[in-house]
């Protein structure tokens, strides 16, 4: 299984001094969505620069314009770009129209889809490279989140999936139990008193 640290901080800065610290424990950098809200396009390029070995994801949660706001991701140094599930499948295969031609991946976001593994099943039949179980930050803050509920709808989809929701040193040795490629840990890194610290032993976790 990877780790991918999201960064959800809100500047360049901010994203290329965490980048340098956890690169040696993790597999892909995830430009958050307001970190690129924040700072533009110009933050997938720097990370690109800074970590060329790095998978770059670029969460752009692009919900219309699939194909246009893969590309321009891409163009700027991305290497994954999100796609959210609630879009409609012309905008999921422009995006994977886009990510073909630049020899680049799709990843489509199931947050607030109610059946995730049902709508899994149907964008992976439209070529992204992998699905995203999400719960997201105020979903999580609800009462009686619980991030095993996310793990056995992936387990049941039967396709290739990540898990972003609150992923932390507790929990990643159930998402790698649940069959997930990648496992997503923002908070659990980027607010830790020691962020390499912590991304070395969510790496160290795995079996
Ligand atoms: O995409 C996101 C929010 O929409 C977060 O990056 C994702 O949820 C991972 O962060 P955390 O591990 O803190 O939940």
């Amino acid at each position: 299984m990877k780790i991918q640290v999201a960064i959800d901080l809100l500047s360049t800065a901010e994203a290329l001094q965490l980048a340098g610290k956890v690169a040696p424990y993790v597999d892909i950098i995830e430009l958050g969505t307001p970190l690129i809200k924040a700072e533009g396009l110009s933050v997938i390029t720097a990370i690109k620069q800074a970590h060329p070995d790095k998978t770059v994801f670029a969460d752009m949660k692009t919900m219309d314009a699939g194909e246009l706001e893969a590309d321009i991701a891409f163009a700027a140094g991305a290497d994954l770009v999100s796609i959210l599930g609630a879009a409609d499948n012309s905008t999921i295969a422009g995006a994977v129209k886009a990510a073909t031609e630049r020899g680049k991946g799709i990843v489509v976001d199931l947050i607030g889809i109610a059946d995730k593994p049902a709508r899994a099943r149907e964008v992976a039949a439209l070529g992204v490279q992998f699905v995203e179980f999400h719960a997201g930050l105020d979903e999580q803050a609800q009462p009686g989140y619980d991030l095993d509920v996310l793990l056995s709808a992936g387990t049941a989809s039967q396709v290739p999936f990540s898990v972003a929701g609150g992923v932390s040193i507790s929990t990643i040795a159930n998402v790698q139990k649940s069959g997930a490629q990648v496992a997503v840990a923002g908070g659990a890194i980027y607010s830790a008193a020691d962020p390499a610290q912590a991304a070395k032993e969510l790496q160290a976790a795995l079996v």
